[in-house]
């Protein structure tokens, strides 16, 4: 039996970050993918989605130049498009490949193994190994990384069958835009959809969550902007309503909602999505005698460790935060701990996101909903971006920013939230802070660059301070300080 230091199973983002770390130690390492390298990371989630949103962004640029110099605007082929998506998304995994490829010409060719096939964890140290081609295996390895990733969850009451009610995995069965799409489940992925959808302007888009608004864990005031932008582009929030039934009728998706008052509506439209979170792939991949500690979520780990000491749980098969830098983290980490000591400690708290959305939003820390489900008492500044000579000379001043800080002297940074043009850009400065556990006196006198959006941000810092130098008592609608303590928010008067 072949042996190795350690089996990686799974080649998405979080298994290939770990097998990458164990070359940097000089390990033996067996990297197993059952399909191809790049996981949801690339084939059919961030980097497919993401083309589809900036595909989609131009498109409405376009829209928008057309209408205002009074020029008809072309329609968008769907074909066209998609082949775009799928041209990134084989430059990306080329990328992966070539760059597995060439490690095993280089002197790190002895460290890192790859196959493709299923792995599946049949000792302590054993992974049996169902080949692509060739005769299946087994190989012996003294740790092994869990790598599995997940897949979109699914609801007992709805047929799904990829091809006319489809998740985010079946998207790419898609031939043409359809005229009309129903999407259950007003997440990150339901909201990037919907922004994709309503951007090209050719299919008519509505929204069902189980909870009575979009975006249900982040703060109303960021909400309320995406809301009102997707209603723009004539989305169909469905609000006060329960979803009670969902079939397929001639190859059409046919759904009944429940109101409030208890009258019912039925709706017919081409396709559905269904994007009600992701669940753990665990099934399958240990065998009953290796006796790993699992609950109804998942394999259970303690910062990628589970209850054998030489196996590891990293990405979205650990069933918290499912973001591909968060997998990236995880594998790096279990790696490091496994053959030295981490170079820094796994924390979750200052995890940088964005929501590709129109516009888009941007945050690290918390919000203003965590920090009350926390109970935590803090301060909260926000600045329109009407005060921002970037987003005036971008002739869009659609968005905000807000910081978050501990109510107290300190006035520690504790998140930050951006919606508008450049929000990710935005936020790494205040990312930095927060994972230094610094207070906003060194954001107060950076110098950024003019203009730029990142200016907003030392305007709040500043306001914090009393001495920002728009003042918000003359800018009441665009300037806006608050704090939060025992359960009231209460405005904080300036000159
Ligand atoms: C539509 C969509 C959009 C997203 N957008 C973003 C975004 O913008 N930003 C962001 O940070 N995150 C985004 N995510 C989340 C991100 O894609 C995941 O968090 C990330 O891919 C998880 O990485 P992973 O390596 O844990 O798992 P995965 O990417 O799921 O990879 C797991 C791999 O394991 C393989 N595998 C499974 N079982 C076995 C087995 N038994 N043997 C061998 N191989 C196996 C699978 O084939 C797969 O390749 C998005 C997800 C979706 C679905
Ligand atoms: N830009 C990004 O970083 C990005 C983009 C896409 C996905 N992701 C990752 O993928 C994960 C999964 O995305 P997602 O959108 O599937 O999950 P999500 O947790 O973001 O949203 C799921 C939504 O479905 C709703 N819901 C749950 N059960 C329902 C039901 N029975 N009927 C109607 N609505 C229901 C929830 O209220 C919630 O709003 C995200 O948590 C995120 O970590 C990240």
């Amino acid at each position: 039996m072949e042996k190795y230091d350690v089996c990686v199973i799974g080649g998405g983002p979080a298994g290939y970050a770990a097998a990458m770390r164990a070359v940097d130690f000089k390990k033996k390492v067996l990297l197993i993918e059952k399909n191809k390298i790049g996981g949801a990371g690339i084939q059919n989630g961030a980097l497919s989605s993401k083309t589809w949103w900036e595909l989609s962004r131009e498109a409405y640029a376009l829209r928008v130049h057309c209408k205002s110099t009074n020029v008809p605007s072309p329609d968008h082929n769907f074909q066209i498009l998609k082949s775009e998506v799928d041209k990134a998304v084989g430059k990306r995994r080329d990328l992966l490949e070539h760059h597995m490829h060439n490690i095993n010409l280089n002197s790190q060719g002895e460290y890192f193994h790859y196959v493709q096939g299923i792995g599946k964890v049949v000792g302590n140290t054993v992974v049996s190994i169902k080949k692509l081609e060739g005769e299946d295996i087994e190989i012996e390895a003294d740790n092994i990384i869990l790598a599995t990733g997940s897949r979109p969850r699914k609801l007992d009451n709805i047929p799904i069958d990829e091809e006319t009610i489809l998740t985010s995995d079946g998207i790419e069965n898609l031939k043409s835009f359809p005229k009309s799409i129903v999407i259950v489940g007003a997440g990150v992925i339901g909201c990037e959809f919907a922004t994709i959808f309503s951007n090209f302007g050719q299919t008519k888009v509505h929204m069902i969550d189980k909870g009575n608004r979009i975006l249900p864990f982040e703060d109303s005031d960021i909400v309320d902007i995406i809301e009102s932008n997707l209603e723009s582009k004539e989305v169909l929030i469905h609000r006060n309503s329960q979803l009670v039934d969902m079939k397929i009728e001639n190859g059409m998706v046919v759904y009944t909602l429940e109101y409030n008052n208890g009258s019912r509506e039925i709706f017919h439209v081409e396709k559905a999505l269904v994007s009600v979170g992701r669940v753990p792939n665990y099934e399958n991949l240990i065998s009953g005698s290796v006796k790993i500690n699992k609950d109804n979520k998942g394999i259970i780990d303690d910062l990628t460790q589970t209850s054998i000491p030489n196996i590891f749980a990293v990405g979205d098969i650990t069933a918290d935060i499912a973001l591909v830098n968060v997998g990236e983290l995880e594998g790096r980490y279990a790696i490091e701990k496994i053959f030295g000591e981490p170079e820094r400690p796994l924390i979750y708290e200052n995890i940088s996101t964005i929501m590709f959305l129109a516009p888009e939003v941007a945050g690290v820390g918390l919000n203003e909903v965590k920090a009350r489900e926390l109970g935590i008492s803090y301060k909260v500044v926000c600045l329109d971006y009407s005060c921002i000579s970037r987003a005036i000379a971008m002739r869009n001043t659609d968005g905000f920013m807000k910081i978050i800080v501990s109510n107290d002297e300190e006035m520690r940074v504790l998140g930050m939230r951006v919606v508008g043009e450049h929000a990710s850009s935005s936020i790494e400065a205040v990312a930095l802070l927060i994972s230094m556990g610094k207070g906003i006196g060194e954001l107060a006198e950076l110098i950024h660059p003019h203009p730029s959006i990142i200016e907003g941000i030392q305007e709040c810092v500043r306001m914090l301070l009393n001495k920002s130098m728009l003042k918000p008592g003359v800018l009441r609608q665009a300037m806006r300080c608050a704090s939060y303590h025992n359960g009231e928010l209460k405005n904080v008067e300036f000159i």
